[in-house]
């Protein structure tokens, strides 16, 4: 199972550091062979080896260039970074990345073979417009998106779920990852308040392969507990 963490713009590069490294002992001893991601903020990227793979929050779609306050494929290449998170709710909402510039960046860090961890999601109102509004919604995230790309993996989060402490009920969560995994049969992971008191519940759902956990993976004990559940779990 993938078990993986986006810090979002939490901790310092200190902090990140003695995280990863916390984790990474913590899958050592524990001999966890799951897949562990961290997605630290880009200014605490840094190389790493051993068995958590750190990624991109972000990235431009250049390998360098006059794109001020952005990074490029040439500052992630310096730390060995292959992994990146594109379409996440806050950049699409909060940003105002649009489809069309997710599509170039995904097309662009495709190119250069990097796992992709795409992520897709309805906010509250659609939602509220029944099952079939959103699924044209979420629909629409995949239009430009290579879906059978084989570094590909997909997380499904809901944007009223994102750090709100809500979560869609274990059958909405099993019937929109039904629906999604028609669309492409990358890994399909779910992420939205998840946190240690639900991370077994949800692992063991049909079609989820995993999390990706935001504020409750910013306590590198309860991100190792979720890592263990889904050692337990694997399936
Ligand atoms: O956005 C998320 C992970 O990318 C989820 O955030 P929370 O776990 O804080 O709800």
């Amino acid at each position: 199972m993938i078990i993986a963490a986006n810090l979002k713009t939490n901790l310092t590069r200190e902090k990140t550091a003695k995280y990863i490294a916390e984790v990474e002992s913590f899958l050592s001893k524990n001999s966890i062979s799951e897949e562990v991601f961290v997605f630290p903020a880009t200014s605490s990227l840094n190389s790493h080896s051993g068995a958590v793979v750190v990624g991109a929050q972000n990235a431009y779609p250049t390998t360098n260039g006059a794109f001020t306050g952005e990074i490029g494929y040439e500052q992630l290449e310096e730390f060995g970074i292959k992994t990146i998170l594109i379409g996440h709710s806050e950049r699409r909402h909060i940003i105002g990345e649009t489809q069309e510039e997710l599509v170039k960046k995904f097309n662009f860090y495709k190119e250069l073979g990097f796992k992709i961890i795409y992520c897709v999601g309805e906010p509250l109102e659609i939602r509220e417009a029944g099952f079939d509004s959103m699924m044209e919604y979420i629909s629409a995230q995949y239009e430009g998106i290579d879906a059978l790309y084989e570094n590909l993996i997909v997380a499904y989060e809901p944007v009223w779920a994102i750090g709100t402490g809500l979560t869609p009920t274990n059958e909405d969560i099993v019937a929109i990852h039904a629906e999604l995994k028609k669309k492409s049969s990358a890994p399909l992971l779910y992420g939205g308040s998840v946190k240690v008191t639900n991370a077994a519940e949800v692992l063991a759902l049909d079609g989820v392969d995993g999390v990706l956990v935001g504020s409750a993976a910013l306590y590198a004990e309860h991100f190792c507990t979720m890592c263990e559940y889904a050692q337990s779990l694997s399936k």
